[in-house]
């Protein structure tokens, strides 16, 4: 005996993690824990020799000379055996490595999550519609696509994708409403796509979970499908030389049955677990299924409506190199399931358990060929890479059998190329009947004779075919999908992950160019905005100041004149003097209102202009648009607050306001011319003083004068009779004396008015500070005007700032972001390449020799 290739599967057994070792025990010694036959196969690599004991049938393998184990047997089985441990270490090593992929898969997918949530993966949306399910429209695309599929290795899946687009096979988004309709991921934003990106990563790794449950479970599990009545239950009984299920003409398995054996798995009992609908079958919890015997299976396949699976434990007799379920190496479940076109429910169920199983059995009546839903399930085992066995029964119904063989291998030929190459192995033409008939625990006493020997030599050689596949070839029908798998998802993941490195790579770049250039721009704004404001704060404070200057100057003019201005009404006499004096006073604060008005005006005019002048400031520095477009009343300024001189200054009007003894104005009434204007200044200036302590002083200063005059007259005395002299000129000077005061003081009355209430006012206005209170208000007013646009200028200066400021800090985020996301990415490319390519390298189909 010689080995070709083995592992040392001690080295691995010590080198892995206690699961591992759990997993190999198991599978080594047997999943119910015993110690099976045979026990152990260890090969020791560095001595090349196969040690431990393997026990074939109960007996211990013999060590020989050359230190290669020798079977006690030299047959054929004993041999067959020994091969199917080796390819137990195998298996279990492809197996624990492959686990270990999908967890590492499965963290992968995680960590892309987690920075799907945190920065939103970029999807591609220029992917190329190239999967199957786009195209399966037409029935030719479709059997191109399964052929092309079929065909496709694990380096050809690589290179089958498009430098130019992106062909996601399992990453792919297909939004698509119906043929012919546009992409409609291009409509979609970055959340959305990142959002259902998401919901496939979850899906992928639920496919994942369901990978490992099935390479994790030690059995393996055949599904027995085909069209309606095609013998599916005539061939699982034939499988088990006995008539378990019930056969009939018309449909009759409408619940799933899953064949297992009693001796291992239920203490040796034959009974059937029912489990109802909405339940979950848990062996050890009575609960979830109704225990019946078996007999009682012939009416439960019928009650679908109240079960969802029949579990049948039954126990299979024949030797171990014969039988299927109890064959000393794994447990083998059969899954009995309803036809496929029984309805549309049960179809969609039996496509559902794909996943699950590991090999498919498709039963074919060899009289109708394939249906159409028989053509569509093959498609969709080969879109999923399992491997099917076509099983072709009730071939001894068929009358020109070369005929047909020829017929249906044309069809498996279109279905499946890669099983038409290895149609020995996986097409068979059987007659179950006839195997049941020839065996002594089976079929009809009518339906022939019963010899006691099998029969059937096609029948044993798909039995061969079966067992060898399902006990030798597990690592194919186990692990290959989830091989398949995982080189699809890495490979689409490196592309994904290398479409995201280049993106982020090419944004870092923009981005860190952005930043260099924001930077200069941000400050020439920050100078600008500081040197605008200053232009605009001195043209508000200029502005400000002209207008108080010409208010208080306005202002100040007016209460000067106003002693000597006519007021424009006449003075009626004495007997209306207190209306002359309520008039008089109107007029005098109307005149010093008029001057306050004028300056108003005269501030609006210049607010106006400096509006204007502030915006085109802020235009000029910031440019049009950015300022709001307000407009300007002047009406409303100085509509609140009024000038309030009158109630202030308004006083109770008394006869001494009337009497104000001036020089001036007596010269004027009185006729008497002033010599200069120096004299009259002077004279003026000392008139004054007297007259304004009263008429008295007035006629002592001009006395003299008037005696003088008088002189005059008296001097031409003499040519004046006596009586004259003596009663009439003194008589008259006494008159012109007194009657001249008066007649002044009559005359004067409105002046002195004038003048008098004038004083008043001015003194009023002395202590009011009024000049200068009311230029302040004027020029307040225009200040706070003008700080509206001067204010619209800072705020567009502030916004155009925290624009600048905000684009700045999303700029620097960017590139944060950018670096972080590229440092992800060229890891994750690097840990999904090298994941692939271990994947890669697990040889699933070299099967270790022991010859
Ligand atoms: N002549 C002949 N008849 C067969 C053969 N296998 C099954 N039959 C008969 O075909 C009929 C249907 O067989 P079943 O095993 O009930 O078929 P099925 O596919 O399980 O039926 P459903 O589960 O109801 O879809 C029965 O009457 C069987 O006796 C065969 O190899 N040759």
């Amino acid at each position: 005996m010689s080995h070709n290739k083995v592992e040392d599967s001690s080295k691995l057994i010590n080198s892995e993690s206690e699961e591992a070792d759990q997993d190999d025990n198991a599978t080594l010694i047997g999943s119910s824990g015993d110690l099976r036959e045979p026990a152990l196969a260890n090969f020791n690599r560095q001595q090349g020799t196969l040690d431990g004991q393997t026990l074939v049938n109960g007996e211990p393998g013999v060590r020989t000379e050359n230190g290669i184990s020798s079977l006690n047997h030299n047959t054929r089985r004993e041999t067959d055996l020994a091969r199917s441990h080796l390819s137990q270490i195998q298996y279990n090593e492809n197996r624990i490595s492959l686990d270990r992929s999908i967890n590492t898969a499965t963290d992968i997918l995680n960590q892309l999550q987690s920075e799907n949530n945190e920065r939103p993966i970029f999807y591609p949306t220029n992917i190329q519609d190239e999967t199957i399910d786009s195209k399966l429209n037409s029935r030719s695309s479709k059997l191109a696509l399964i052929r092309q599929n079929s065909i496709s290795s694990p380096d050809n899946l690589i290179s089958n994708r498009d430098s130019e687009g992106f062909s996601f096979e399992l990453l792919k988004i297909n939004l698509k409403i119906g043929p012919g309709s546009e992409n409609l991921l291009q409509t979609l934003d970055k959340s959305a796509l990142s959002q259902l990106l998401n919901e496939k990563f979850s899906h992928i790794k639920r496919h994942l979970r369901s990978l490992r449950d099935r390479i994790d479970d030690t059995s393996s599990k055949v599904l027995v499908t085909g069209d309606l009545n095609s013998g599916k239950s005539a061939f699982c009984n034939a499988l088990l030389r006995r008539k378990v299920l019930p056969e009939d003409q018309q449909p009759c398995t409408n619940v799933f049955c899953e064949i297992i054996d009693a001796r291992e798995n239920n203490n040796g009992i034959e009974e059937v677990h029912a489990v109802p609908i909405g339940s979950v079958y848990l062996k050890n919890d009575e609960r979830s299924y109704e225990i019946f015997p078996l007999e009682r299976l012939d009416e439960l396949v019928y009650q679908s409506d109240v079960y969802s699976l029949l579990i049948v434990y039954v126990t299979d007799n024949r030797p171990v190199n014969q039988s299927l379920l109890k064959n000393g190496v794994i447990d083998i479940k059969l899954i009995d399931a309803p036809g496929l076109n029984l309805d549309s429910y049960h179809t969609t169920q039996v496509f559902s358990r794909q996943e699950e199983i590991d090999l498919v059995v498709f039963v074919v009546n060899a009289e109708n060929h394939f249906t159409l839903s028989g053509r569509e399930f093959i498609s969709s085992v080969n879109n999923d890479k399992n491997l099917i066995f076509i099983v072709v029964n009730k071939f001894d119904n068929i009358k020109d059998q070369d005929k047909c063989k020829q017929k249906v291998m044309d069809q498996v030929q279109s279905l499946s190329p890669e099983t038409h190459k290895n149609s020995s192995n996986f097409v068979h033409f059987v007659s179950s009947k006839e195997v049941l008939n020839n065996h002594p625990d089976g079929g009809d006493p009518d339906d022939g004779p019963d010899n006691g020997e099998p029969n059937s030599p096609d029948f044993d050689e798909l039995e061969a075919s079966l067992r060898k596949f399902v006990l030798e070839k597990r690592s194919l029908s186990k692990l290959l999908p989830a091989k398949n798998y995982l080189i699809k998802l890495y490979s689409d993941l490196i592309e994904l992950s290398q479409v995201n490195e280049k993106l982020y790579d090419q944004t870092r770049d923009e981005r860190a160019k952005e930043l260099k250039e924001i930077g200069p721009q941000y400050e020439a704004i920050l100078q600008s905005s500081a040197k605008t404001s200053e232009r605009i704060l001195r043209l508000v404070e200029s502005v400000s100041q002209k207008v108080y200057d010409y208010s208080k100057t306005q202002i100040n003019q007016i209460i000067n004149e106003v002693d000597h201005m006519g007021l424009g009404i006449e003075f009626e006499g004495y007997s209306n003097i207190a209306q002359y004096a309520r008039l008089a006073q109107e007029k005098i604060i109307d005149k010093i209102q008029e001057s306050v008005n004028a300056s108003e005006e005269h501030a609006r005019i210049e607010t106006e202009k400096a509006i204007n002048d502030i915006k085109s400031i802020g235009i000029e520095a910031l440019g049009e648009g950015v300022l709001p477009n307000t407009k300007f009343i002047p009406s409303s300024m100085y509509s609140k607050r009024k000038d309030n001189l009158q109630r202030h200054i308004e006083s109770q009007v008394s006869v001494l306001d009337f009497i104000d003894p001036n020089f001036e104005s007596f010269c004027k009434i009185c006729g008497v011319t002033i010599p200069d204007s120096r004299t009259n200044l002077l004279i003026g200036l000392t008139a004054n003083k007297f007259w304004a302590s009263g008429i008295s002083s007035m006629a002592l200063l001009y006395g003299p004068r008037v005696v003088s005059t008088v002189t005059g007259i008296a001097s031409f005395s003499s040519y004046i009779p006596g009586v004259i002299l003596k009663k009439v000129i003194p008589g008259t000077l006494v008159c012109v004396a007194i009657g001249m005061p008066l007649y002044y003081m009559y005359k004067d009355a409105p002046h002195a008015y004038q003048r008098k209430v004038v004083k008043k006012i001015k003194k009023k206005i002395e202590q009011e500070d009024y000049e200068n209170m009311n230029s302040l208000r004027i020029s307040k007013e225009v200040r706070k005007v003008l700080n509206y646009p001067a204010k619209d200028v800072s705020n567009a200066f502030a916004t155009t700032v925290e624009k600048q400021s905000l684009r700045r800090s999303k700029v620097l985020t960017d590139l944060k972001t950018s670096e972080i996301s590229l440092g992800f990415y060229r890891e994750l490319t690097k840990q999904v390449r090298s994941q692939r390519e271990l994947v890669e390298s697990f040889d699933l189909e070299s099967v270790y020799m022991v010859d």
